[in-house]
């Protein structure tokens, strides 16, 4: 009999999270049946969305959430044991699953030969967060060499990465950030050009400094106040991709962009949102390019690596505050 450890919802969280809202609790699993295998979990991801998406977590569910893990129990012939799998199977230790999709249209996937990399990788710069950097920003702002690219959350697991495609096509990238330790991070480890500290500079003062001839391309990881000033720096026929609002995701209300209308109509801006399952049907494309892009030294992928099954909640908490660099992951 196989036991699983399990954090499901206990409380609705009101602004950040707080440990107390998510309960540890153990589940015997019954044998598998025909069609089914069992996955014992090795990586976990902790990521923004969960926190956005909370509102649809029932409670005493587990809570949303992809993994790494081993196949160790199989009665499905296209999940065989001794395979590594990724899948959205929530904050447990041990699944059994059916290989169908839980949620995004994702169903369980076997993780491709990486080399010696980690297998950490499929949930960050081989996995959703790469894929959503490389389709989101390469498909959105089509970047041209020379052309100036803004991204917010830029030391982040997506930010980190749009940066740094941005640089291999030849553009100057300013990365919004945080705190001065992962703008330099950025800077000395990663190439970025220029970094900003929303939480100490004045954002308008420092893209008039440094980004006097207009942005072409902001990848906007945030929202609010901060992509309103980023609006206004825009070059004519800039492009905004949307990929997320993090800056609201603690909010009782939706956070409001102030300034739209106005640089929308005077720049000729195009600014498009995407849910990164839109390019399902290319993401080997994106995850072989990110690869070859990491085997030619020109795509770093830090990690921010939380030790213990029992640390999720914290580790979730960490990243909202904004304690990773990279990919925020926790090691079972
Ligand atoms: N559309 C899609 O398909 C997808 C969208 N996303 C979105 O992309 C964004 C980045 O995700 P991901 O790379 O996984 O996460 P990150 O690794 O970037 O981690 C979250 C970061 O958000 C920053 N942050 C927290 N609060 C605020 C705030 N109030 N204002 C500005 N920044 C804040 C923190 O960095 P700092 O120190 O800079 O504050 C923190 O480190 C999120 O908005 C997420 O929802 C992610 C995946 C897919
Ligand atoms: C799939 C992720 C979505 C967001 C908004 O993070």
């Amino acid at each position: 009999m196989v036991k699983a450890k399990v954090f499901v919802l206990e409380k609705q969280f009101e602004g950040l999270p707080k440990e107390g809202d998510l309960r540890l609790v153990e589940e015997e699993l019954p044998p598998i049946k025909n069609g089914e295998f069992l996955v014992e979990a090795l990586y976990l991801s902790v990521d923004p969305y969960m926190r956005a998406y909370i509102p649809l977590n029932k409670f005493g569910e587990p809570v949303i959430g992809s993994q790494v893990g081993k196949i160790i129990e199989s009665k499905n012939p296209k999940y065989p044991v001794g395979q590594h799998v990724v899948g959205y199977f929530g904050w447990r230790t041990h699944t059994i699953s059916n290989g169908t999709s839980t949620i995004f249209d994702s169903k369980p996937s076997l993780v491709p030969k990486f080399g010696d990399l980690p297998l950490s990788l499929a949930l960050g710069v081989l996995g959703m967060p790469g894929n959503t950097a490389y389709f989101g920003f390469l498909e959105i702002c089509t970047p041209q060499a020379g052309e100036v690219v803004v991204v917010s959350s830029a030391a982040g697991a997506v930010g980190s990465h749009v940066g740094q495609i941005a640089k291999i096509k030849g553009c100057k990238v300013i990365g919004i950030t945080g705190s001065d330790e992962k703008g330099k991070f950025l800077v000395d480890e990663l190439g970025f050009d220029h970094f900003i500290n929303y939480k100490t500079a004045d954002l308008d003062k420092a893209l008039d400094e440094l980004a006097p001839e207009k942005i072409d391309c902001y990848f906007d990881n945030v929202g609010g106040e901060i992509s309103s000033t980023i609006l206004r720096h825009m070059n004519n026929y800039g492009r905004i991709s949307v990929c997320g609002a993090i800056s609201g995701y603690n909010n009782e209300t939706e956070v409001k962009v102030t300034t739209i209308q106005r640089p929308m109509i005077s720049f000729n801006l195009t600014m498009e949102g995407f849910i990164f399952s839109r390019w399902a049907d290319r993401w080997t494309e994106g995850v072989q390019q990110n690869l070859k892009w990491i085997k030619a030294g020109k795509l770093k992928h830090p990690e921010s690596v939380t030790e213990g099954f029992e640390n999720m909640p914290k580790a979730f908490i960490d990243m909202l505050k904004g304690a990773n660099i990279g990919k925020a992951i926790v090691k079972v």
